[in-house]
């Protein structure tokens, strides 16, 4: 008998095979699938960590060691440097006038960067915006800003000062006329809290600024923002430009100090020219929420208590607070009489302007009467608590001498500020969609 093979028993067998075989596939499918995730997990991880230490923090504020700023990541490697984003930045950057100038604007996206914007993009000046939308503040503020700009006409690069390679790339694209810089770590006393980010954007962002400005064909005219800090405990009243700067109380003055300095350097060395402007406490709609006027009138508003501060010998704090219209028209006047730079690609060709400008209102108020002001336009009564001053940078009174740039750009401020503070209000009460009990005579802002 011929041996017959037990087919039902060799089926079994293949089957068993094929179900091995199976079993097996699907280990080594899950057994890939985890080592694909396991390394996609470390590549994005060490992304991460690359992009932490080679894109400092800078530009335009920040609120903490980490401060967020999504624009350090993305800014020149990963996206929007493309055809269409290059044909944005130069329609931007384009004027619109006769001899109209080109004008980057670092820190767009902030209070007084954006109403310099509008208002030289308004007479028909090519503007750029730059910012790194940092959180230093409500960045929800910044975008609703930059909202604002875009509507009309602005584009804004997001990115940081410290940026170098899209710097670089800006300035290839466009032969800007002129920079106005804006971008800052602001506020006085939060220098304390995180004094490195000071550094980078005041000092290590403004020289890499200067850098890739010197190196440019052709040089841009710089107007800059200084601040009314750097007099510190200058005891002369009011405060003129030929008065000591060499005690800053805050480490925010003496970047804004060492910033002055950075520019004589720059302007010796390369021929740039620059105009340092010494805001003081500038105020207005769009403004700052780190600003005592505007956490007052939030804090007023829900009925929260607030500090008013009074100086060690029981005297009252008072500040030269200064209407943003006024401090546009100062940077107006200070670009439009900025000389050219002599420099070009680096070399300088002879002397350049070098100026320092007070911006003040020359009318310092103390802040109970800021206060006793914005109680009297929500129509509410603030919980107000004396103190003295804590020693955080503050000083007790600020009073600017406007009179060199009153000569030199015809600069006069025109707006008090019970005025500006209304004008402030009604922005706020409708930026903010609250239905306090503003008097209903209350007028709008472009009254
Ligand atoms: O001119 C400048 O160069 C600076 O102006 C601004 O600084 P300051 O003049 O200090 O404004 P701001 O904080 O609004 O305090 C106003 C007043 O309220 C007092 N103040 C403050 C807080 C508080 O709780 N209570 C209080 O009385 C306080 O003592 C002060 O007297 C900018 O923030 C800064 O970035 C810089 O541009």
């Amino acid at each position: 008998m011929a041996f017959s093979p037990d087919l039902s028993k060799s089926t079994k067998l293949e089957r068993y095979n094929s179900y091995l075989r199976r079993v097996n596939n699907t280990k080594l499918l899950a057994a890939s699938s985890k080592l694909l995730f396991r390394v996609t997990l470390l590549v994005a991880l060490l992304l991460v960590f690359f992009f932490t230490l080679n894109y400092p923090i800078g530009g335009g504020g920040g609120q903490n060691a980490s401060i967020h700023t999504t624009s350090r990541f993305f800014s020149s490697g990963f996206y929007g440097t493309g055809a269409a984003w290059e044909k944005q930045v130069r329609q931007s950057s384009t004027p619109r006038r006769p001899n109209g100038f080109s004008i980057l604007v670092t820190g767009a996206a902030g209070f007084v960067g954006t109403h310099c914007s509008l208002a030289l993009r308004k007479r028909g000046d090519g503007v750029l915006g730059l910012d790194n939308f940092n959180s230093y503040y409500d960045p929800s503020l910044k975008r609703a800003r930059q909202n604002l700009l875009s509507r009309n006409q602005i584009f804004t690069v997001e990115a940081d000062l410290n940026d170098t390679p899209m710097l670089n790339k800006l300035f290839d694209i466009v032969p800007f006329t002129h920079v106005l810089h804006l971008a800052a770590q602001a506020g006085v006393r939060y220098a304390m809290k995180n004094p490195q980010s000071y550094v980078q954007s005041n000092i290590a962002g403004f020289i890499n600024l200067l850098e890739v400005a010197k190196a440019a064909v052709p040089q841009p005219a710089i107007v800059w923002a200084s601040s009314s800090s750097v007099y510190g405990l200058n005891k002369d009243n009011p405060f003129s430009e030929m008065d000591r700067t060499d005690q800053p109380a805050s480490l925010y003055a003496a970047t804004k100090k060492a910033g002055e300095e950075i520019a004589h350097t720059y302007n010796h060395i390369y021929g740039l020219s620059l105009t340092g402007l010494r805001f003081f406490t500038v105020y207005g709609p769009w403004g700052r929420p780190d600003m005592a006027y505007f956490f007052f009138t939030k804090d007023i508003l829900q009925g929260k208590p607030i500090n008013i501060y009074k100086t060690h010998d029981g005297t009252e704090v008072a500040r030269d607070f200064t209407y943003v219209d006024d401090i546009v028209k100062g940077c107006v006047g200070a670009l439009d009489t900025a000389e050219k730079s002599t420099g070009s690609g680096g070399k300088k060709r002879g002397p350049a302007q070098l100026r320092v400008y007070n911006l003040g209102n020359t009318s310092p108020v103390g802040v109970g009467r800021l206060v006793s002001i914005l109680e009297g336009l929500l129509n509410v009564k603030a919980k107000k608590h004396v103190i003295t001053m804590p020693r955080n940078g503050d000083v007790p009174f600020t009073h600017a001498n406007v009179t060199l740039a009153h000569k030199d750009f015809a600069y006069k401020p025109t707006t008090d500020l019970a005025t500006g503070l209304r004008k402030f209000v009604k922005w706020y009460v409708s930026y903010y969609g609250v239905q306090p009990k503003v008097k209903k005579d209350t007028p709008s802002e472009a009254e």
